[in-house]
């Protein structure tokens, strides 16, 4: 392994009783670099990160760390390390100052006023630093959380979750943070069902389903623009099966497949020399709606993270937020893809 990675793992396994958990997982992440760690609820992920960090054993496999093997037993490695969990504590009657002086002090920060206030900027808290954490919003605790996991100055940021619960200024703000952080030279590992700002941070991503890294790559190489082929996605308010179906067989499709719940790729073939409707966009949606399908949409295909998502996992959609999500967001990340008949292609 290279000192340019900051983490490698390998051929990890791990049960928790009959549940295997992991089987097999093994990607890299270079330093400087901002992974995304993708994958529906109980693919694997935080056992990864808790394997890497030393908090867990693996059953197998092996984990190097700045490329040292077994580098998470090692305190001036870990010591290299931030780590955000999925639901970090907080104290509600403490200011955030006071929260993380008493962080500072445990973890035997040097000058922790000084550090206190550093990072209390670096995250953007330094006009709320005397208010107790109980009248913060979600943002602002999750940034009182990362100032937290930054206090003793990281090379190597670990988060699970950081967007979790966050409104779309939360998450902007997440994301400023984040590119601040590779800036200053840190490399960042973080795992998230906000599927757009995924698509948007990070430099590569890394899926997992089912314990096993299924896809892996600059999010160039996974989502190519399939604008070139022609391709169309549409919106139908009835199941995509059935218009998969209808349209399979149809001799004006070259070729038809679901991408989600009512969503669908499509190519048409090319028109005749004389054709009464040469744009696509209309001739597929006049295919649908003759065959019965709602249409509220049809446009160029650029595929998204979403996309992806589904068609990796096999349209298995992660669950709606159940647990301490505050504004009842979806974990999946918005609609990217359609536009309206007329419009230009989604970006
Ligand atoms: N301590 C544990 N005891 C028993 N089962 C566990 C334990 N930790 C994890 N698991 C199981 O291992 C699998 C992987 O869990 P993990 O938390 O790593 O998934 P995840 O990808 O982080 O999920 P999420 O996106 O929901 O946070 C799940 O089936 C989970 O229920």
């Amino acid at each position: 392994m290279t000192w340019d990675l900051a983490l490698s793992v390998r051929e990890l396994e791990k049960s928790f009783g009959r549940k295997r958990a992991l089987d097999g997982v093994g990607f890299d992440v270079a330093r400087g670099e901002i992974v995304g760690f993708l994958g529906p609820n109980g693919a694997g992920k935080t056992t990864v990160m808790k394997i890497a960090l030393g908090l867990l054993r693996p059953d197998a496999g092996k984990v190097w760390l700045f490329g040292k093997e077994g580098g998470s037993s090692r305190r001036d490695i870990r010591m290299r390390i931030g780590y955000l969990q999925e639901k970090p504590p907080i104290y509600p009657e403490m200011t955030a100052r006071a929260y993380l002086t008493f962080f500072a002090q445990v973890y035997k920060v040097p000058d922790p006023a000084r550090r206190v206030g550093e990072v209390l900027d670096r995250v953007g808290l330094n006009h709320a630093a005397d208010r107790v954490l109980a009248g913060f919003s979600r943002g602002m605790q999750q940034r009182t959380c990362l100032a937290r996991v930054i206090l003793h100055a990281p090379e190597f940021l670990i988060l699970d979750e950081p967007m979790l619960g966050l409104d779309p200024v939360g998450i902007a703000e997440m994301r400023g943070i984040f590119r601040q952080m590779q800036e200053a030279g840190a490399t960042l590992l973080f795992s998230s069902h906000q599927l757009a700002e995924m698509e948007q941070i990070s430099d590569r991503l890394v899926f997992v389903s089912d314990g096993r890294v299924i896809a892996e790559g600059a999010k160039e190489s996974l989502l190519p623009s399939s604008t070139h082929d022609g391709a169309l996605m549409a919106e139908i308010a009835e199941s995509a099966e059935a218009a998969v179906r209808a349209l399979g067989d149809h001799a004006e499709v070259a070729d038809v497949t679901k991408v989600g719940v009512g969503r669908l790729r499509v190519v048409v073939n090319p028109a005749g020399s004389a054709p009464a409707i040469s744009d696509s966009r209309v001739r597929l949606s006049r295919l649908l709606t003759e065959n019965g399908f709602t249409v509220l949409s049809v446009g160029n295909a650029v595929l998204s993270l979403e996309d992806l998502f589904l068609s990796l996992t096999q349209t298995k959609k992660p669950e709606r937020a159940c647990d301490d999500r505050l504004d009842g967001e979806p974990k999946m990340g918005r609609n990217q893809w359609s536009s309206d008949i007329g419009a230009n292609a989604a970006s």
